[in-house]
This record gives C-alpha cells, sequence and structure tokens, in this order.
C-alpha cells in the first residue's frame, strides 16, 4: 500500500504493480453523546498493489479495524472512497477474504461447514462448494478435521479453520485483523512461518495481504511496507518499507534496526490537535492506559539501568511485546517522569526525585504533577472545586467525556483518572454511590502552585 501522505521511505520513481484497493482521502467519524460525531480516521490515502504485504501498525485506538473494515465494504466511510480494481464500493468488497482475532467461527457448524459459508453465500454450487473447502482446509493443514466443531479444537486450529474460510474464496486481497493475537506465542509463530510459506507459492491465489496488528515484531517479520498509524484521530503518520529477505531473522541487527526505528515513530506523541491557543483538555489528551503501579515498575526499571533503557531491548528483556510498553512509557512521559528520544527512555531529575522519595513524599509529589499535566485529573479537581460541597457524581464527568470518547474509552479514561487521583489522595471515590470527594490535599496544592507559579 503506497500512503500518498506518509514520509514514504520507498522509490517513488519505480513503476508499481496494478492497485488492488485504493482508498482516497478516507475519513470516519462515529456517532457519539448528544449528537456529537467521534473522528475516527482523517485523511487516509493508501494504495494495495499486488505482489505486496503490508502492515497497519497502530496503538490500541487508532482506528486500525475501522480501516481494514472499511477495506472490506463491511462499514461505509464518512467521507472520501474506496475503490476495488478501479470500482467505488458500495457495499462489501468483492475481492477480499478476511481473517479475524475472535476467530469469528459458527460454533453449531463443523469445519466443513465453516469454510463452504462463505461460498454458500456467492451462491457457489453445494459440490464445487465442498471441492473448494476440502482443498482450502487441506492447504491449511486440518485434513481429517472437516467434520470436527470449533469447541473441538484449540486456538491454533481454530485460526487455521479461519484461514481456511478466507481463502477458500481465492480473495484477490486477503485483510487479517490481528489474526496472531489470541494464540499463545509458539502457535502464532508457527502460523506466521505457515503463512509466509504459503505467500512464497507461486500458484497462491492471493495477490496482497493487509495486516493490522500492534506488534512492531511481527509487522517487520512479516511486511513489505509498514504503515503506521497515529492516533485521534487515526492518521497515517509514517511509511517504513521492510527490504529484508524471507524467512527473516529477528535476530539480524537490520530487523532490530528497524523495530527501532518503528517503535520511536510509534511512541512519538500524537495528540489531537486542538485549535492554536486552547490549552489541553481532557478530550485533546487522552490518559494513556497506565495504572500508577505500572508507571512506578517503569520507573523503578528505568532507575536501575542508570537512567536510560533502550525500549524494544527492555521489553524483550521482559519477555513482553514492545508495544505492551508504551502506554506506561506514554503516561510517564505525561507526567515528565521519562523523556522518550527514538527508542531511548531517559529518567528525568522529577522521575529520579520521584522514584526516590518516600511514600508520603512521592505521593505528595504525584498529585502535584498530576494536577498539573494531566487535564483529566485538573478538571475533576476544579470541578468539584467548584461544586457546592466538593463532591460530585462520576456521572458529571461521564456526561463530559461522551461527548469525545466512545462509551468503552469514557470508562477507561475515568477510570485512569480516578486511579491516579486516588494515588495522589486528591480527591476519594465511591464506587457505589459514585461520588467524587475533594480533599484537603489539593486545596493545599492549590495554595502552593499559586505561591510558587508551579515551581
Ligand atoms: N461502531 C463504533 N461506534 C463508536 N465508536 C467506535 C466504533 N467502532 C470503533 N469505535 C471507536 O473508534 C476508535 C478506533 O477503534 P478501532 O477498533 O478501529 O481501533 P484499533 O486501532 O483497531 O484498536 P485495537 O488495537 O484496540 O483494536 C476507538 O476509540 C473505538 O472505541
Amino acid at each position: 500500500m503506497a500512503a500518498t501522505t506518509s514520509t514514504s521511505t520507498t522509490a517513488a520513481t519505480v513503476a508499481r504493480p496494478p492497485a488492488i484497493v485504493e482508498v482516497e482521502n478516507l475519513s470516519k467519524f462515529f456517532p457519539g453523546a448528544g449528537g456529537t460525531t467521534l473522528p475516527v480516521l482523517e485523511g487516509i490515502n493508501l494504495t494495495l498493489h499486488e505482489g505486496e504485504i503490508v502492515a497497519l501498525l497502530g496503538k490500541s485506538g487508532s482506528g486500525k479495524s475501522t480501516l481494514l473494515r472499511t477495506i472490506a465494504g463491511l462499514i461505509a466511510p464518512s467521507n472520501g472512497t474506496v475503490r476495488y480494481r478501479g470500482e467505488i464500493l458500495n457495499g462489501a468488497n468483492p475481492g477480499v477474504g478476511m481473517v479475524f482475532q475472535s476467530f469469528a467461527l459458527m460454533p453449531w457448524l463443523t469445519v466443513q461447514d465453516n469454510v463452504e459459508l462463505g461460498l454458500q453465500a456467492r451462491g457457489v454450487p453445494a459440490a464445487e462448494r465442498r471441492e473448494r473447502a476440502l482443498e482450502a482446509i487441506d492447504l491449511i493443514g486440518l485434513d481429517g478435521f472437516e467434520s470436527a466443531y470449533p469447541k473441538e479444537l484449540s486456538g491454533g486450529m481454530r485460526q487455521r479453520v479461519g484461514f481456511a474460510r478466507a481463502l477458500v474464496l481465492r480473495p484477490d486481497a486477503l485483510l487479517m485483523d490481528e489474526p496472531f493475537s489470541a494464540l499463545d506465542v509458539l502457535t502464532a509463530e508457527n502460523l506466521r512461518t505457515e503463512l509466509t510459506a504459503l505467500w512464497a507459492q507461486p500458484e497462491f491465489p492471493t495477490k496482497a495481504i493487509c495486516i493490522v496488528t500492534h506488534n512492531i515484531e511481527e509487522a517487520v517479520l512479516l511486511a513489505d511496507r509498514v504503515l503506521v498509524l497515529g492516533s485521534n484521530p487515526g492518521r497515517i503518520k509514517a511509511e517504513v518499507a521492510v527490504r529484508l529477505p524471507r524467512p527473516r531473522d529477528r535476530r539480524s541487527p537490520t530487523f532490530d534496526a528497524l523495530v527501532d526505528q518503528l517503535y520511536a515513530t510509534l511512541a512519538k506523541g500524537d495528540e489531537r490537535q486542538p485549535a492554536p491557543a486552547v490549552p489541553p483538555g481532557p478530550l485533546s489528551h487522552p490518559l494513556p492506559d497506565a495504572t500508577v503501579g505500572g508507571l512506578a515498575g517503569l520507573v523503578e526499571i528505568v532507575y536501575a539501568h542508570n537512567g536510560q533503557t533502550d525500549l524494544p531491548d527492555l521489553a524483550y528483556e521482559l519477555s513482553f511485546e514492545v508495544d505492551d510498553l508504551l502506554p506506561l512509557v506514554d503516561a510517564a512521559v505525561m507526567l515528565g517522569l521519562l523523556e522518550v528520544e527514538g527508542a531511548q527512555a531517559f529518567l528525568t531529575e522529577t522521575g529520579r526525585d520521584w522514584y526516590t522519595a518516600g511514600i508520603l513524599a512521592s505521593k505528595e509529589m504525584f498529585a502535584n504533577l498530576a494536577v498539573q499535566h494531566v487535564p483529566l485529573v485538573r478538571t475533576i479537581c476544579k470541578a468539584l472545586e467548584n461544586s457546592d460541597d466538593g463532591s460530585l457524581r462520576d456521572d458529571f464527568f461521564r456526561d463530559l467525556l461522551r461527548r469525545g470518547y466512545s462509551t468503552e474509552d469514557t470508562e477507561k479514561q475515568l477510570d485512569i483518572a480516578i486511579d491516579w487521583g486516588r494515588y495522589g489522595e486528591l480527591f476519594d471515590y465511591d464506587a457505589d454511590s459514585g461520588d467524587l470527594v475533594l480533599t484537603e490535599v489539593y486545596a493545599e496544592l492549590e495554595r502552593s502552585i499559586r505561591e510558587t507559579g508551579g515551581q
């Protein structure tokens, strides 16, 4: 896929193979609370060409699945167009097969019937359906399991059925939405290897693959090009070509360098762009999904590495995917505890002071940092301060947040802000009644911020 709005590292002069899918100036909004709209994708331009595997890489919530579903014609764009072989889509894309993270199998149907389902929907006669399904089942290594039901199969086997169901359509392009992320590490690696082997077969009917992932190593392992999506709203912020021969060696220095490069691109802040002169607010600066305990753990580890660490290396050491660290890193950066340059994280002086302070002092520091740097925590404190008795129901904040977030994200934002505010003892929260109550800590903090000008 060529992302025309991206910082492309590919040569623009080389003639490209024919386009299968073209996305032009695509935006997607979902309806929000009270007649508002939630912008999820903005100004997306890309082309999927014959002969390539493209990864759509982005943090959680950046709109990857929405983009893939729009390409599949499962949801319509709010603005812009999606074309398949030059024709504007007006419903399901006839040239694609999809593989889902959740497998999406019909539990009451056998493997054979699950695989035949898509052909049935396309009106293929029974005898041909049967023959093609058996072929696909064979291709994906499920021979002998034709009459098994999904519940009799392991996760890896179920996803094989997912692959067979997509491949039986002999799709021009295969669209995969995090197909390996629900599987254990070994099964996932095994299936990735098999997919690469299938792709290398000249008779493999599918001419392009587009895979959604938040796993940087998976993107480098599989893709010819990686499109990095930024968040709030989702847009293509970079395109990175992967020119390593297959099969790829995760331990090669070039592989490592690409992981670092993609990590740095992903980690680069992508706050929603507010109008100039509008101060950061809870809707423009979402809270990263991190607990205070998680943050403290990350800061402790960076401290133990003499205040500086390579984040992909750290993730590897901890047996995590690099992107698992991103929300913690974003949170630490938001609070001023860490700074990130490329793939390196540095402990700031504030971070060092916070880590080395005793428990009471570190809580106090945290409260101060949260009020100064975390818009939603500050908004909650300000609203409580302005209420009659220093207390408000959580629904008040929920309603405000729903103007800019989906219901699920609203709950997440509120939970994180409450976790951070409670840790700093800025406010109490009674989960049963939903009451948030301001504490004395905030009043003292405000006084001292006013006196010192925030120093
Ligand atoms: N039908 C919908 N109605 C309202 N909001 C939606 C809908 N579908 C997705 N969203 C919102 O759009 C945003 C992007 O979601 P999407 O699932 O496309 O992101 P993603 O990058 O694939 O995330 P993840 O990696 O967590 O799956 C999220 O904030 C999500 O809550």
